[in-house]
């Protein structure tokens, strides 16, 4: 039994309920469907989930259906009531996840949109030191914490603050989620999108996370090497487990610029995550290559993002593809 391509699979459905589709994903058997529900009540609801299910595991290599339906497509969009939570995830460590969140979140403030860092990384904070915010210790008012200023315009708070430079933290999952809840009900004000730097990996705590503080959307990471890759399919899975969508991949590592000539190899190869994600059926936004720059740059607590040139550019237009996506979430750039 062979696979049905997406298209076919939605040509399975009624007609009626075909014209709700807003999206339909399949991935490893697994269907993940997103249905409008304008005008339906909860049986109307019920009935769509059902109809759309028994329809669609009829197909040949159709394992499993998940179904979403979500509020009538033409209403204004809620205005958030604190800061709209944006993962950035990754399957596994050391592929650039830390400096991802950092430098989407200097690109997005320079963008004009209000936002906040969330260390999540317990076990090996490393925002302070990429926002140069290291050794300061946040204040707390009503045994809430205030989050540490940068000189980039985006309040961080991480484990980082709290804790004595190098000391290892060896807690237990229910500490842990105690710490991070405490990181991201902090007093974040005014902030509009709260960036969270997830640890790596796909375990129960991460899935506990994004459960208890369900991002509006996520962004997954990965170098272009196979292994990397198949990582980045299982941090896909976590959020879908999680019912958070997955706005995109992002390929970090890839093309090796040469800090003497300028000349670009590809040492991890190219274009590896743009493929996986049109087989995933995601969005592809966008490429940051390996750049020695990039790495002096973190390591000063200068993000390359708050720069000129390409390395800053390469983060700005990755902050420049959610910008759709956070207007449909109400979340609009300040003007000026
Ligand atoms: N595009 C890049 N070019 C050069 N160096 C990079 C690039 N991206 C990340 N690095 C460097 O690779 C190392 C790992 O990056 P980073 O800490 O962001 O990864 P991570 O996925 O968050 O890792 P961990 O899971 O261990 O926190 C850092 O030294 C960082 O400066």
């Amino acid at each position: 039994m062979t696979a049905q391509p997406a298209d076919d699979l939605r040509q399975l459905l009624p007609a009626d309920m075909a014209a709700r589709v807003q999206s339909l994903r399949l991935a490893d058997g697994v269907v993940t469907l997103v249905l409008d529900g304008a005008g339906l009540d909860g049986d109307g609801r019920a009935a769509l989930e059902a109809g759309a299910k028994a329809a669609l595991l009829a197909a040949p290599g159709v394992s499993e259906v998940r179904v979403g339906i979500v509020a009538d497509r033409d209403a204004p969009p809620p205005a958030p009531k604190g800061p709209l939570i944006l993962a950035v995830g990754s399957g596994k460590g050391g592929v650039g996840k830390s400096t991802l969140s950092a430098n989407l979140a200097v690109a997005l403030a320079r963008l004009g949109v209000r936002v906040g860092l969330v260390d999540a990384d317990i076990y090996g904070p490393s925002q302070p030191r990429l926002l140069a915010n290291e050794g300061k210790k946040p204040e707390a008012k009503d045994s809430k914490m205030f989050p540490v200023p940068s000189r980039y315009g985006v309040p961080v708070l991480s484990m980082g603050h709290l804790i004595e430079d190098g000391r290892a933290i060896a807690w237990r999952g229910p500490m842990v989620s105690g710490a991070l809840n405490q990181l991201i009900d902090a007093w974040w004000g005014d902030t509009q999108v709260l960036v969270i730097d997830l640890p790596p990996g796909t375990g129960d705590v991460q899935l506990t996370m994004v459960q208890k503080h369900k991002p509006a959307g996520a962004v997954i990471v990965s170098t272009p090497q196979d292994l990397a890759l198949m990582d980045a399919s299982r941090a896909l899975n976590l959020f879908e487990a999680a019912h958070v969508p997955v706005l995109g991949l992002v390929e970090n590592m890839a093309g090796y610029v040469c800090p003497h000539c300028g000349n670009v190899s590809d040492p991890f190869g190219c274009g590896a995550v743009e493929d996986a994600a049109k087989r995933l059926e995601m969005p592809f936004l966008g490429r940051v290559p390996l750049d020695m720059a990039i790495r002096l740059g973190s390591d000063a607590g200068e993000p390359p993002a708050a720069g000129e040139g390409p390395q800053a550019e390469a983060f700005a237009a990755i902050a420049r593809k959610l910008l759709p996506w956070l207007a449909t979430q109400g979340v609009t750039p300040e003007k000026g």
